[in-house]
């Protein structure tokens, strides 16, 4: 079965058709990188699969969102329960003003998870897991507002990871990063990647083919071809995608 599927999915800011029919099938644990020129509605895709467009008055959704084959926007959907399956990842690094510990027990206490060492055990493999408990581990209590971008980003993905998410969504995640931040990130990635399903928006055609199995070229509301990254670099078969991705418009 998919992890994640879009059925004939149409989506409206007011009168704004900003997502037209979209149809996808994606894997279990695999990168798959959404590109295309500014506006052309990846992130308002992206934000679909955990219902964060849900927060915005006015928008419309037809067709399906499946997850584990369950229909994501269902009434009987668990919203909440939804989210901590689904994690998410900002452009910006937003960190709570808390400490780095607390930031990431944060989803471990939210749901209800008492035992110390347990959420002490869990935080450090999170850390671990986002390549930033050896920058860390003598400074726990500390603000996390105290590092770096670099690093508050790496915290913030190590804050989503903490609750075990079956999808993480990262919108633009290396954006405001300094080069060496980004290949750190990047590298994370492709770790996920190996039991996470990982969606990421992407400006960098560079990152994209670095870090996906599978990338979606979208344009104007269409997501006009989703393939193999290696295909889609190569040899796309769509000429609005060759167009892109030798900086032809975009
Ligand atoms: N909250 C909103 N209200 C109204 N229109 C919106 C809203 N958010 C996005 N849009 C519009 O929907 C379209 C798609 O926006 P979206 O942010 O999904 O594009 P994008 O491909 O992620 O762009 P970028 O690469 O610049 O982040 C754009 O025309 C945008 O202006």
């Amino acid at each position: 079965m998919n992890k994640i599927e879009a059925r004939n999915v149409d989506f409206y800011y007011g009168n704004f058709h900003a997502l037209k029919n979209i149809n996808i099938q994606i894997p279990n644990n695999e990168v798959v990188a959404f590109i295309g020129p500014s506006g052309c509605g990846k992130s308002t895709f992206l934000r679909l699969f955990n219902r964060m467009n849900d927060l915005i008055p006015g928008t419309k959704l037809t067709g399906e969102i499946l997850i584990d084959g369950q229909n994501i926007y269902d009434k009987s959907v668990d919203v909440d329960s939804l989210r901590k399956n689904v994690g998410m990842v900002f452009q910006r690094p937003n960190p709570f003003p808390k400490s780095i510990f607390e930031n990431v027990a944060y989803g471990l206490r939210v749901n209800g998870i008492k035992d110390k060492e347990f959420i002490e055990h869990r935080v450090v493999e999170a850390l671990k897991g986002a390549a930033l408990w050896e920058e860390v581990k003598s400074k726990l209590k500390d603000s996390a507002y105290a590092l770096s971008g670099g690093q508050q980003q790496r915290l913030c993905i190590a804050r989503a990871m903490a609750v075990e998410p079956s999808i993480l969504l990262m919108d633009e995640p290396a954006s405001a990063l300094d080069p060496i931040s980004t290949a750190k990130v990047e590298e994370l990635i492709c770790e996920l990647g190996e039991k996470t399903t990982v969606i990421i928006v992407t400006h960098s055609m560079q990152q994209a083919a670095r870090v996906s199995h599978k990338t979606a070229f979208f344009y104007m509301g269409e997501m006009v071809e989703f393939d193999d990254t290696k295909k889609i670099f190569t040899n796309p078969a769509q000429e609005a995608t060759q167009n892109y991705i030798t900086g032809r418009f975009g």
